[in-house]
């Protein structure tokens, strides 16, 4: 039991490769939290796609004791949130958890996109924020330009932003007093019955559901028998721990504190993130106001290469849904892929985490068919149909209008390539709201359809910026536009995983892009292969992949003998990631590829 004038709880918000986890591994190291010997980089990115990608994926937290130079001992509590954009409603829900917020700006970039969406959640929350100015090491670093920077764009006093390098350590005990004597301590009640927020759950393999609260009032302990408000459940606490980052048991967690318990709960979605936990015998009479779910955005089909392989994918679909309550699945088939799911996810980054982890860990080779995101198709009787999938189109006869989702996209970009960035929005149907500017770099805001940039977007974006661009998004509404469905033909034979949703006075272009695209990456076969793009039954776009004429592995024949075998080698792999469709064989990496558009 701590005196909660000894607490401190915050979280770190910052931009991508601001140095987040850098801070935190400094902080953890620092305060001796993990002996040196058991420290590796980037402790709180847990899962190994985490680490290869550098980016943070699962609200995760640490427990930090602290010796202040006020001679007290501080238990300060670190909640990481994850950076990107598809995650931006798990960031605004842990920061509901805490009091403050360190913000760490790259001393040598200045403010981004995700720095102002993620400090614009803290500030919802009411955090105290403590700015921190980070790589002061690097010569490029400007901390009197970027403290002004933050002023400007986010304004908030930064004249006692902290100057440091996470890198080399400089500065980490001025963090850790400024955490101490800026942030506030929490508030709450001992002796108020108890009330505890459900801040996230995750599936662990040897204990099973892992609940993470934090406590408002009251106090929890073991063998606590506890009711979920909202889901109107009861169970008994099996193990009440926190994290160093590793689990330590604790006996009693009071009043702002944070934890984690185990009380044999079957599965992630019978917990909710938000829901107020109370004792079954001494309720709170007020529930917290609670969180609505993270709702899935984009969808996709996901068929195994291999289509023995459709059992395995069930599996593993169902163990990672375990872990991760805003991954929907439900089974699908596909004249052209046979059977498979039908998978929704928060954005596209979830999407390729998702899909990585089942060619990864689980070891199966995927098709993925093009993103869509749901449209409101609004019938002729007045109905709604809800598309997922643009296989599913009704008939267009019977459909009166469509409807697509719209963001509000913002986008910060160096002076020089504003132009290049305003004509990536306008190729996507998008409309200027605003354009301001901060120094050298302009702030611009969009209204576009989400559909042009669950795709490729980002990468547009980054390519087009040589990666100097931020960007982050908001949902806003539904829109109507004037939006049809393309087939693509292959060999006159209609391949439902290549239907997309289009724009109509894009089809046109759009399709062609498309045939130029699998005449590519569709191999020669013996014959002559027509590929086609169509709305209804009128084709829009045609090109004809040419037939195989001489043998490609023939210069081989009598030529150095490794470089034969290397050549079958790579035939056969090659073979494994093809999918038959009719008398045409369609690699894999063609239905990802064919939608890429070069705009
Ligand atoms: N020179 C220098 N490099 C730093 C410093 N802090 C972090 N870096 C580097 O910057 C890169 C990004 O740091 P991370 O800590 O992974 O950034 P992050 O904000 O946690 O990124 P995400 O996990 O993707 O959100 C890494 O290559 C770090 O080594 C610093 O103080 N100085």
């Amino acid at each position: 039991m701590t005196d909660l004038n000894l607490i401190r709880n915050f979280s770190i918000v910052a931009h991508i490769d601001h140095g987040k986890s850098t801070l935190a591994d400094r902080l953890i190291q620092s305060t001796n939290t993990v002996a040196d010997r058991d420290m590796k980089a980037q402790m709180l990115d847990s899962m190994d796609i985490e680490r290869e990608r550098g980016i943070t994926i699962k609200a995760n937290s640490v427990r930090i004791e602290y010796k202040a130079q006020d001679g007290e001992t501080y238990i300060l509590n670190l909640i990481d949130t994850p950076g990107h954009v598809d995650f931006a409603y798990e960031v605004s829900r842990s920061m509901q958890a805490v009091e403050g917020s360190l913000l760490v700006v790259d001393a040598s970039q200045g403010v981004e996109a995700q720095t102002l969406a993620n400090v614009y959640h803290a500030l919802d929350a009411d955090h105290e924020i403590v700015p921190v100015l980070n790589k002061i090491d690097l010569p490029a670093a400007e901390p009197e330009r970027v403290r002004k920077n933050i002023e400007d764009v986010i304004g908030i006093d930064a004249s006692d932003a902290v100057e440091i390098s996470a890198k080399t350590g400089l500065g980490i005990p001025d963090v850790l007093e400024a955490i101490v004597t800026r942030l506030p301590a929490p508030k709450g009640d001992r002796d108020a019955p108890l009330k505890a927020m459900l801040v996230d759950s995750w599936y662990d393999a040897y204990l099973g559901v892992v609940v993470m609260i934090r406590v408002i009032d009251g106090t929890i302990k073991k063998g606590d028998k506890i009711r979920m408000m909202r889901a109107g459940a009861t169970y008994g606490i099996d193990k009440l721990s926190v994290l160093k980052p590793q689990m330590v048991d604790i006996a009693e967690l009071g009043p702002g504190e944070i934890g984690i318990f185990t009380a044999s709960i079957k599965q992630v979605r019978d917990t909710r993130v938000g829901d107020t936990i109370t004792h079954d015998k001494k309720q709170t009479a007020e529930p917290l106001p609670g969180f609505k779910p993270a709702q899935p955005v984009v969808f996709c089909g996901l068929f195994p290469v291999d289509s023995a392989e459709f059992e395995d994918l069930r599996n593993a679909i169902e163990k990672l849904a375990l872990n991760d309550a805003s991954f929907s699945s439900e089974m699908e088939t596909s004249a052209a892929l046979g059977f498979g799911f039908r998978c929704g996810f928060l954005g596209l980054l979830h999407l390729e985490v998702i899909r990585d982890r089942l060619e990864r860990e689980y070891d199966i080779d995927l098709i993925t068919t093009a993103p869509s995101v749901i449209y409101h198709v609004h019938m002729k009787d007045g109905t709604m149909v809800e598309l997922h999938n643009p296989a599913d189109m009704p008939d267009m006869t019977y459909v009166d209008h469509i409807q697509e989702p719209r963001i509000k996209a913002t986008i910060m970009v160096p002076d020089e390539y504003l132009g290049d960035v305003l004509k990536l929005c306008q190729d996507r149907r998008g409309v200027q709201i605003d354009l301001t500017y901060a120094g050298s770099r302009a702030m611009v805001v969009y209204d576009l359809p989400l559909n042009e940039v669950v795709f490729d977007f980002y990468d547009r974006l980054k390519s087009v910026t040589k990666g100097y661009a931020s960007f982050d998004y908001v949902m806003t509404d539904y829109q109507q536009d004037e939006l049809v469905k393309m087939s693509i033909l292959v060999n006159e034979e209609p391949v439902d995983a290549l239907s997309t949703m289009v724009h109509r006075h894009r089809a046109e272009a759009r399709g062609r892009g498309m045939c130029e695209k699998l005449k590519d990456l569709i191999p020669r076969h013996m014959f002559k292969i027509p590929i086609q793009a169509a709305i209804g039954g009128k084709v829009i776009a045609r090109e004809t992949l040419a037939a195989l004429r001489k043998d490609v592995t023939a210069k081989c024949y009598g030529g150095d003998a490794t470089r034969k075998k290397k050549l079958l080698e790579k035939q056969k792999k090659g073979k494994k990631k093809m999918r038959q469709f009719g008398r045409v064989e369609i690699p894999q990496q063609a239905f990802i590829n064919a939608l890429k558009m070069d705009d």
